[in-house]
């Protein structure tokens, strides 16, 4: 097994930057030692956006977008080893997710895009990096997500307990771990993509800081029925998505119908949203004694506490108190993952994702 030191890098669905983790991986534990966060500048983020929204655009945009973002992931890589004082020979391997610019498992074709050029981290890091985690996946029939289901498992399952954990990113996902029974994981639908989105039309806020927002406002039932209505919340597992089905365009369309809303009550129920469309995947999976919970939803109070109402008798609490980062492990498991390729050892789950059977994932640009 490639045991040692990993880096992981992610840049999520919200765009808040770009999170990079060093960790120390043996063959039972993984031991953070370092993290950060590297800014997005501005513009690359409008960019990026643009493109996730199926604005139309040039492959001579996207071709220097994938540049320019490869080299942002490895100054990212580069100010972390800064802090963390190593250099490349201490770091068998970085993982890099990129940034998701796409993704349609449905499709005819189905795809899912990461950019930001491997081959750049590669060059400025002097390290090994794996990317490209999705497709092989898909290849084999799956959706290509969500793949932090077996690190969850590998972390926080319980031999007795029946444990959920969920990820509120810009889109939430819910990792069913249940003794005795298959893996599973789902995205439930949007975190806080849409929370975000409608700060930033209103307000010109990139996130609703400590939902101060959102709790001045009130729960709009007419419109929550309106957006639960939406096909995908029903769909069985394996389901994925993101900002092509979720986003702005998505919430204006419903709001034509409720055209006098107030803007916080607006806030207020995406909020309800999110929470409502877990704990309906919660209750729907048979309930469990813990749900932990990660990402940087976890620190919406408004999300936090309609969850822990509406999953009476269940303990909704961070991962944190459970010893793992909230905030770090997307980051996390993509070093996980990179351990795994270079190991020769199988990162999806079929049980998660669909795929016809469990695969080594990820492509190596070796230095
Ligand atoms: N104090 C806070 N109050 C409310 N929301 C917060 C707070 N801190 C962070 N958030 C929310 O968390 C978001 C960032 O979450 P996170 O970093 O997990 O996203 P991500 O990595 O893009 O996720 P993913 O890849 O899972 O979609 C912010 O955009 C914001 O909506
Ligand atoms: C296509 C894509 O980038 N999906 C992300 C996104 O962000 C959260 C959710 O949607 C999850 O399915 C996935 O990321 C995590 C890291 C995953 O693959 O498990």
């Amino acid at each position: 097994m490639k045991t040692g030191r990993y880096i992981g890098v992610m840049s999520g669905t919200s765009l808040d930057g770009i999170d990079v983790v060093l960790v120390a991986i043996d063959e039972h534990t993984v031991a953070q030692q370092c993290s950060y966060c590297h800014p997005i500048p501005a513009d690359a983020k409008q960019q990026i956006l643009a493109i996730c929204q199926g604005q139309p655009t040039t492959l001579s945009t996207l071709g220097q977008l994938d540049t320019r973002l490869g080299r942002l992931l490895g100054e990212a890589v580069l100010a972390l080893m800064a802090q963390a004082g190593v250099q490349p020979r201490d770091i068998t391997a970085i993982g890099c997710h990129g940034q998701t610019v796409w993704h349609e498992p449905e499709a005819g074709y189905p795809c899912t895009m990461q950019i930001g050029d491997n081959n750049q981290v590669a060059a400025l890091t002097g390290i090994t990096t794996v990317g490209d985690f999705r497709r092989r996946d898909m290849a084999l029939g799956g959706q290509g997500a969500p793949l932090v289901p077996g690190f969850h498992h590998a972390l926080l399952s319980h031999p007795d307990e029946r444990r959920m954990v969920l990820n509120i990113g810009g889109i939430a996902n819910l990792s069913l771990l249940l003794p005795g029974l298959p893996i599973r994981g789902y995205d439930t639908g949007p975190g806080n993509m849409l929370m975000d989105a409608w700060i930033w039309r209103n307000k010109g806020k990139p996130y609703d800081k400590d939902a101060a927002w959102g709790l001045s406002g009130r729960l709009h039932q007419g419109l929550l029925s309106a957006m639960l209505s939406d096909g995908y919340f029903a769909l069985p597992a394996p389901k994925s998505t993101g900002r092509e089905h979720f986003n702005l365009s998505w919430l204006n369309h419903l709001l034509t119908r409720y055209p006098s809303t107030a803007p916080e009550d607006v806030q207020a129920t995406l909020g309800e949203l999110t929470a409502m469309t877990v704990a309906d995947q919660v209750l729907l999976a048979g309930g469990c004694e813990h749900l932990l919970v990660c990402g940087g939803g976890a620190r919406n109070p408004l999300v936090m506490a309609r969850l822990s109402a509406l999953l009476p008798g269940i303990e909704v609490s961070p991962t944190d108190k459970f010893g793992v980062s909230g905030d770090d492990m997307e980051a996390m498991a993509f070093a996980w993952l990179a351990f795994r390729t270079l190991s020769g050892l199988p990162g999806n789950l079929p049980s998660v994702t669909g795929a016809r059977a469990e695969t080594v994932l990820g492509a190596i640009y070796p230095v």
